[in-house]
């Protein structure tokens, strides 16, 4: 059945419903949809986890998507700045193609700052039951700095970025991620470490099953 829908720009259009749905493609894969949001300052570490946890899982049999922040600039969210709405409409966008992956029955895998907690918590609304699981990687400033692996920080300081996140833009911290990857005495977890622990999450949640 069609349904009438509402609340969009546009007027007249309906919902047309498929015989196939979720729960067949995940039955499928043998594994359940979800998104894993890794948000963070730039440099601490989002991409190198994204892509080693993709690695990872592919290893084991299961099929993820890698939606990049930095990626999807050239193409997807290319018309968007690093103003707070062009960041607001970055998320937005990014956050309802990772529900259409996460209804194909994918563990899709968002790394963007997203900075404003707002934008996040309207992400994990999109999701059904608990399928957004939010990463914060908690990297202090002083190594993500340190490391400027794009030379960015410095160009920020130099004054010839402006409105760089953490130097004179803001990030709100998550106040309720499901993970949160730490330094140690200023030491971070490896890359294979971090993506350990968030392929345990998935197992003792049930998504890696279907
Ligand atoms: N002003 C400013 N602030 C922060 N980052 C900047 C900026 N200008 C360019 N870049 C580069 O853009 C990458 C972040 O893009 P995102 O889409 O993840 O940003 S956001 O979520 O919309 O805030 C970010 O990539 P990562 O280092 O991977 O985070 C930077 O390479
Ligand atoms: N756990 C880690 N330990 C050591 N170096 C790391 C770790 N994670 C990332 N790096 C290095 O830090 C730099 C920034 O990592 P990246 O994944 O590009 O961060 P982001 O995507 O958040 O900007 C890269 O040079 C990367 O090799």
């Amino acid at each position: 059945m069609n349904s009438l829908m509402s609340n969009t720009a546009s007027s007249n259009i309906f919902w047309h419903n498929c015989p196939v749905e979720k729960a067949d493609r995940q039955k499928l894969l043998k594994q359940k949809g979800c998104v894993v949001w890794i948000t963070g300052l730039s440099g601490s570490g989002k991409s190198t986890l994204a892509c080693t946890l993709g690695r990872e899982l592919h290893s084991r049999g299961k099929l993820s998507y890698i939606l990049d922040g930095d990626n999807l600039r050239h193409g997807l969210t290319k018309d968007l700045g690093f103003k707070a709405e062009d960041r607001a409409e970055n998320i937005r966008r990014v956050g309802e193609v990772a529900k259409l992956f996460a209804d194909a029955g994918l563990i899709c895998i968002a790394s963007l700052i997203s900075p404003y907690r707002k934008d996040r918590d309207a992400c994990r609304a999109l999701l059904p039951d608990a399928s957004f699981i939010e990463v914060f990687m908690n990297i202090s400033l002083e190594i993500c700095e340190a490391r400027d692996a794009k030379g960015l920080y410095k160009l920020a300081r130099a004054g010839k970025i402006k409105g760089f996140t953490g130097i004179d833009d803001p990030y709100e911290p998550p106040v309720n991620s499901e993970i949160e990857i730490k330094e140690k005495d200023g030491i971070c977890p490896t890359p294979v470490a971090m993506a350990g622990e968030v392929v345990s999450y998935l197992e003792e949640k049930g998504y890696l099953h279907d």
